[in-house]
């Protein structure tokens, strides 16, 4: 059966999504549905989709648990249509879309992911600020110093790099001062070693000066884009880790294709996004 839903296509940092307004909580986001929606030729294009639902709603038993402290979930899909745990952009355009259409308090509130509630408020000029919740090593025995795993992109040695948890999978590489960050070629999916048997999100990073980096990544489920999220804030703790103490130069200042961004390392290991969020355009759209 067909049905006619209201979409929106928003993005932050260029990292673009379909937006599914599902309020009601009546139809499922298949992978199908969202790899359809996602195609840049025949659909509406995105990076990825995000089915706006209650979070009571929920058909996971771990999101619907959450609904006492997030009334909305966001059931999140990358272009190819698998399912992602967190995006840290789409959940400040989901955060933008819920104020514009009255559905949560300007304030800010909290919103049910697949990796827990993520608590949004808002700046100036349609920021949107998230607490990403916390990190946590992929592997903290491996991880002693700085470095757990080893990244293969053609026509270069292998890199050295860390393995983090967002919610969703990173691996961040130190790329070494000899490597032009323009000239990797992201067309393919880094491989890494330990296999990550979820597949993983790949950020290469480049320092610009103190607190100040440059990043692109290779997203699991899309391909190159021009900004990742959880991929900056993962981007900013390696460097943190791997940099010693840097108190006092807090923000981190993440730039990527896409623009730029701001990351905090809070108290408990907590991490918080901070960046613009933009609404491009509605429409209906049949599923
Ligand atoms: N673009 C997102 C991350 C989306 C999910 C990712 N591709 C995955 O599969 O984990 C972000 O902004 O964080």
């Amino acid at each position: 059966m067909s049905r006619t839903v209201r979409f929106t296509k928003g993005h932050g940092t260029r990292n673009d999504f379909v937006l599914l307004d599902d309020r009601d909580g009546e139809f499922a986001l298949t992978a199908a549905m969202a790899a359809a929606l996602a195609d840049r030729r025949s659909g509406i294009g995105g990076d990825g989709v995000i089915r706006i639902a209650p979070t009571s709603s929920a058909r996971e038993d771990e999101v619907r648990a959450q609904a006492d402290d997030a009334a909305w979930f966001m059931d999140y899909r990358n272009a190819d249509g698998s399912v992602a745990e967190m995006c840290g952009n789409g959940v400040r355009v989901f955060a933008l879309y819920l104020r514009r259409e009255g559905l949560a308090p300007a304030e800010g509130f909290g919103v049910a992911t697949r990796g827990g509630v993520k608590r949004v408020r808002f700046g100036g000029d349609d920021t949107v600020i998230v607490d990403m919740g916390s990190w946590r090593y992929e592997d903290e025995s491996e991880a002693a110093d700085g470095m757990d795993a080893l990244v293969h992109v053609d026509g270069h040695q292998p890199f050295s790099a860390l393995r983090l948890d967002l919610g969703n999978p990173h691996t961040v590489v130190a790329v070494p001062p000899s490597v032009d960050l323009d000239e990797l070629d992201l067309t393919t999916a880094p491989q890494v070693n330990p296999n990550p048997v979820a597949g993983t999100n790949v950020e290469f990073v480049k320092p610009l000066g103190r607190g100040h980096i440059r990043m692109r990544v290779h997203e699991r489920g899309v391909g190159e884009t021009e900004s990742c999220g959880t991929g900056i804030c993962a981007a900013a703790i390696a460097t943190h880790l791997w940099a010693g103490d840097l108190d006092g130069h807090e923000p981190w200042i993440v730039d990527v294709p896409g623009g730029r961004l701001q990351v905090r390392l809070l108290p408990d290991n907590h991490v918080e996004l901070s960046g613009p969020a933009v609404l491009v355009a509605d429409g209906t759209v049949q599923i």
